[in-house]
């Protein structure tokens, strides 16, 4: 029996019906034959049995009828079938065709084949669930099915189609024509001249009726199942339906009622979105016979401007990568070879978004992270700290989805002053992790003498036609050929995040040719492949900074105090634990983000996120994020607000936890983060520190820097880039000859930090051994000339 895939092999019967069609006529003869293994010369009477011999006539050609008898009718058949397949010397041909003439000539005998009595209401084939359907009507749907149920359950045709005219692949409005045309050739089939409903010509035999109906399971309760309208006018937000399936309904019958088409035969459908093995499509509304009749037979090209062009749907192709016209309906429903029961799935307006978001070029990252308002897709990579998914990964994941070919990555092994040495080594292998040179080229003789292989990347994106579109080439490398293609992996992910970014900016002004840190772009290939995305993301993108006053908001509540990043703070609840997270760190922190309405004062949690870690200094959480984390020590909590670009909405309705936020005035609402430190690890370079230098070398640093204060008698110290003030804190805890200690730095955070530790020190006076009664901080610059920090004994200069 022929199954649905395009690897199957056809059966005899299928062979004989390709070439005869409805000429070939199978006799099938009922016989008694004694059952073997009855004991000869017993009085009693013998067992017998019913089986089937077969007789096979093609008028003008051949009778053929089986020499033996077999216990089912359906295999007499394919035996007669086979021996005239032997007598006619009919060789096993491949199963996929090799000319579009002889791909349509199966399409159509294909066809015939569904809607055949003997065969088709008896196999697995998902198709017989919609025609159980109809079978249990009553009146003129009897049996009629729409031709978009083949298009939904058959690849073997769209596998025929693709070889008939290659652009079928991107448009569903074609394989309909096809196929709506194949049907009007096909024998034993009937298909309407005013509607898209194909049904058999004969009716089907009662037997094949109870087969079909014993085996596909109806529907006894409605079934109410979760849909996202996405209305072709761009401006007009995806709503959600609810689709209601009632017994001995199509289900397609209500999909059609909410895209306003005449009855559910109008009704086209997309190939599965998402994921190959879910049902998720798109439903959107067939136009008239007469157009869809037309389309095989002239050339595609010639719809050019056609009315159907002027109402494709740009964010339902864009999602499916086929051309949808009008508004189209999301919905997870159909029948599978995997159950003989209708098969639903809710999706909602989270799933859509999400579905957005995960075609992004970070959008993977943040749904690995599991935080997708919090998360960014980190400007550095290093494999001890690196979470989720690689760098190669993700770039592989997204030219995937945005329909490209695979990444070409070609890593080369370079001498020590930076000359390629051999040819492109495979970019599957991957190194073992160990630390790295940097990412500069070697040429230090001591790591050229040590590891003279240094590898660097190249990085090319391909159209889905093989063109050019964007080329990344580094003169950084690496020791391990694994961090070079990690490294320019992720510097191109970084490169087309920025650019989807700013999609709203004309494209004069994104100067796409223009190769600039390695990327050399081919701005017509380029823009072609993402011509989509600005109807898709623009309204969504970044850059977009409307003014939520979030002081407005703040005002309202008690203290706050201004990030660095521009978002607002209010007061750090928790005992400082002196423990703070610092540049290269790995923070533990928990964080809950809401959307908080100004006019109603109304709150809707976005996403909660208990335990989420990321390196401080590595780009790897929205920046505010960061800000707030660095001036919290573990235990400490805070809070702030943040405005609300529309991309960020377009994030937040991709959280499961997301109302529907459709409709919600961007203007009136602000991000509310919270955020908890609770563990903090050292950076890898101190934990390294601590192994090798025993005193460690911060202890050693200052111990040097006390000794040559006591040689010098020096009672004035001025610490120049004092930072968080470990110098000077330390100071406090020696005995030395010193009398004022001063502290300079450009930077106010690490002077804030400063000031609070030295305050607590300098507070329990008692416990101290120096007898430095204060301690003075200065916000500057040491390439500035400062008067009062002239005179001092000492200056130190004391890295971390
Ligand atoms: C590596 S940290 C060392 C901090 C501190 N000396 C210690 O040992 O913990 C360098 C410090 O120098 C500060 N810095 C950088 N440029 C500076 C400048 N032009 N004037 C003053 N401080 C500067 C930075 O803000 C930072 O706090």
């Amino acid at each position: 029996m022929p199954t649905a895939t395009a690897t199957a092999t056809p059966t005899p019967k299928a062979v004989i019906h390709q070439r005869y069609g409805a000429k070939a006529v199978y006799r099938v003869d009922e016989v008694r034959e004694a059952v073997d293994g009855v004991c000869p010369g017993l009085a009693l009477p013998q067992s017998t049995r019913c089986v089937y011999r077969c007789q096979l006539d093609i008028p003008g050609v051949l009778s053929v009828s089986t020499p033996g008898t077999f216990v089912r009718k359906k295999d007499a058949e394919q035996g007669a079938a086979q021996i005239a397949i032997e007598k006619l010397g009919i060789q096993p041909t491949s199963n996929i065709p090799n000319t579009p003439e002889e791909a349509w000539e199966e399409l159509i005998s294909r066809i015939s084949y569904f809607f055949t009595d003997e065969n088709f209401p008896t196999s697995s084939h998902p198709l017989v669930g919609h025609l159980s359907v109809t079978l249990r009507r009553t009146g003129d749907f009897l049996g009629k099915i729409p031709i978009s149920a083949i298009v939904a359950c058959d690849v073997k045709v769209h596998t025929l189609c693709k070889i008939i005219d290659p652009k079928a692949e991107f448009d569903p409005l074609l394989v309909l024509s096809m196929i709506y045309n194949a049907a009007k050739q096909s024998p034993g089939v009937s298909v309407s001249n005013r509607n898209f409903w194909i049904q058999s010509q004969r009716p089907y035999s009662s037997e094949a009726v109870d087969l079909a109906l014993q085996c596909w399971s109806g529907i006894s309760d409605p079934i109410r199942v979760e849909a996202v309208l996405i209305p072709c006018a761009v401006e007009d937000e995806p709503k959600m339906v609810s689709l209601n399936i009632s017994e001995n309904e199509h289900y397609m019958g209500d999909i059609a009622l909410k895209l306003s088409a005449t009855d559910s035969s109008h009704v086209l459908v997309s190939r599965t979105v998402d994921k190959a093995s879910s049902e998720m499509r798109f439903y959107f509304p067939a136009p008239d016979v007469q157009f869809v009749s037309d389309l095989s037979k002239q050339l595609v090209d010639d719809r050019g401007d056609r009315n159907m062009n002027c109402v494709i749907n740009k964010r339902a192709s864009y999602i499916s990568g086929q051309t949808i016209y009008g508004d189209a309906v999301l919905a997870n429903v159909g029948y599978t070879r995997r159950d003989t029961e209708l098969q639903t799935d809710h999706v909602n307006l989270c799933t859509y978004y999400r579905i957005l978001l995960r075609k992004l070029p970070d959008g993977i990252y943040k749904i690995s992270k599991d935080s997708i308002l919090v998360a960014e897709l980190p400007c550095v990579y290093t494999r001890t700290s690196w979470k989720g998914p690689s760098p190669r990964d993700l770039l592989c994941s997204f030219c995937r989805l945005q329909r490209l070919s695979e990444p070409y990555f070609a890593a080369n092994r370079v001498s020590a002053s930076c000359n390629v040495l051999g040819s492109a080594v495979g970019s599957e292998e991957m190194g073992s992790p160990k630390a790295t040179a940097g990412n500069q080229c070697a040429n230090d003789g001591r790591i050229a003498k040590e590891n003279p292989d240094m590898f660097k990347c190249s990085v090319k994106i391909y159209s889905k036609k093989r063109d050019l579109l964007l080329e990344y080439s580094t003169d950084c490398s690496w020791s391990k050929e694994t961090d070079a293609i990690q490294n320019s992996a992720l510097k191109v992910l970084i490169w087309f995040n920025r650019y989807f970014k700013q999609l709203n900016t004309p494209v004069e002004k994104l100067n796409l040719p223009k190769s600039t840190d390695g990327f050399t772009i081919y701005p017509n290939i380029f823009l072609q492949e993402f011509a989509m995305c600005l109807s898709v993301y623009g309204k969504t993108s970044g850059g977009d900074s409307r003014t939520c006053s979030a002081v407005g908001y703040f005002s309202m509540d008690t203290s706050y105090q201004q990030l660095e990043s521009g978002a607002f703070l209010t007061y750090i609840d928790g005992q400082d634990s002196g423990v703070f997270p610092s540049h290269g760190s790995l923070a533990c922190i928990s964080c809950s983000v809401q959307l908080f309405m100004k006019d109603s004062r109304k709150r809707y949690l976005l996403e909660v996120n208990n335990e989420f870690e990321f390196e401080i200094g590595a780009g790897a959480v929205r920046n505010q994020l960061e800000s707030c984390a660095t001036q919290l020590s573990v235990n400490q909590s805070a809070c702030f607000v943040d405005q609300l670009s529309d991309r960020d909405l377009s994030l937040a309705a991709a959280c499961e936890l997301s109302p529907d936020l459709s409709k919600i005035c961007r203007d009136s609402c602000v991000l509310e983060f919270s955020v908890k430190v609770l563990q903090v690890t050292e950076p890898l370079e101190d934990r390294m520190e601590k192994a090798l230098f025993n005193p460690p070398l911060s202890k050693q640093r200052v111990e040097f820097a006390v000794r040559h204060i006591n040689q010098l008698h020096a009672t004035t110290l001025v610490d120049f880039g004092c930072g968080s003030g470990s110098l000077l804190d330390s100071l406090l805890e020696h005995p030395t000859t010193l009398e004022k200690i001063v502290g300079v730095d450009i930077s106010r955070k690490g002077l804030t930090r400063a000031a609070k530790s030295l305050h607590q020190k300098l507070s329990k006076k008692l416990l101290l051994q120096s007898s430095v009664p204060t301690a003075v901080l200065y916000h500057g610059s040491v390439t500035d000339f400062d008067s009062r920090l002239y005179g001092f004994d000492i200056g130190t200069c004391l890295e971390e």
